[in-house]
């Protein structure tokens, strides 16, 4: 990969043109590309999620995965590519295609001035559906995230933790066919990432299909079904769990694919014996 990417260097790519996207599948990339001034964070990403998985996303710190899922969610335009939902064209009907997927963004700002319940409420009446459902729809995930005691409390006052927790409640309300979720066990407690891989598991068992980034390699192994390995905005490897890990541990094969570890002692001033 070369970080002397330019508009016009898109362009010549953009001419290899990849298939068309798959329609049956949950979510379906092709040929995505996006550029931050000299840096080209995503470098010509296709991919397919299949439906009714559980598909995991890792690459090492800076690799592009936020950015692919925000440009999988309607949330940042590709400079070139597409993505279709179930066959829906995010970028030529964003509102059809967002009413399939729920986003739990990276350090996505939510209006913290109203209580947990007041969120998850609102995000429900934006997404259409009549308050009655909406209230109903929270009390429910309000009990399954464990935030019962909180639902008063004003999401600023919540913690790292509960903050995740609220969003992916919020993320949840429209009953979605697609999750998308950057990070959603970070600064959660083990009860709490317990629970919530129970309750992905079981929106997956009902048909739906969860994307996940994570850099726990572990927890990936244990929950996903598939995964895609992201390195310098490119995938690396991607399908089954098993097929990717290829006998070995799924944390040893990342780091042999991301280009292996860095073995390093640190500078004089910090060794004390
Ligand atoms: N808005 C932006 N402006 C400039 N550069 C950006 C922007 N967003 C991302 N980048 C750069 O694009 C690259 C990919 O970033 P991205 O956040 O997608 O990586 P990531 O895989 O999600 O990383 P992490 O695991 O650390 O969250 C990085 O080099 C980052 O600095």
């Amino acid at each position: 990969m070369t970080d002397e990417a330019t508009p016009a260097a898109h362009e010549s790519l953009a001419a290899f043109a990849p298939p068309a996207p798959d329609p049956e599948a949950a979510l379906s990339i092709r040929g995505l590309y996006k550029t931050f001034g000299q840096k080209r964070a995503v470098d010509g990403i296709s991919l397919d999620v299949p439906t009714g998985s559980f598909y995991g996303l890792v690459g090492p710190n800076g690799a592009g995965k936020t950015t692919t899922l925000s440009m999988a969610t309607g949330l940042l335009k590709p400079d070139a590519g597409a993505v279709t939902v179930h066959g829906i064209d995010v970028w030529a009907d964003p509102l059809t295609a967002k009413a399939q997927i729920g986003v739990l963004a990276d350090g996505a700002r939510l209006f913290d001035r109203l209580t947990g319940e007041q969120l998850v409420v609102y995000a429900g009446l934006l997404s259409g559906m009549d308050r009655p459902t909406a209230v109903s729809r929270t009390a429910d995930l309000l009990r399954l995230l464990d935030l019962q005691e909180a639902a008063g409390t004003l999401v600023v006052d919540y913690s790292a933790g509960m903050t995740k927790k609220i969003a992916l409640a919020c993320a949840m309300v429209h009953a979605p066919k697609l999750l998308v979720l950057d990070e959603p066990f970070e600064s959660v407690d083990p009860v709490s990432a317990a629970n919530i891989r129970d309750i992905l598991g079981g929106f997956v068992r009902g048909g739906g299909t969860v994307i996940v980034s994570s850099h726990v390699m572990d927890l990936v192994q244990r929950m996903c079904d598939h995964v895609a390995v992201i390195s310098n905005g490119q995938v690396v490897a991607s399908g089954t769990v098993d097929e990717v890990r290829a006998g070995a541990d799924l944390e040893d094969r990342f780091v042999e694919l991301v280009g292996g570890r860095r073995v390093q002692e640190g500078p004089e001033w910090l060794q004390h014996s």
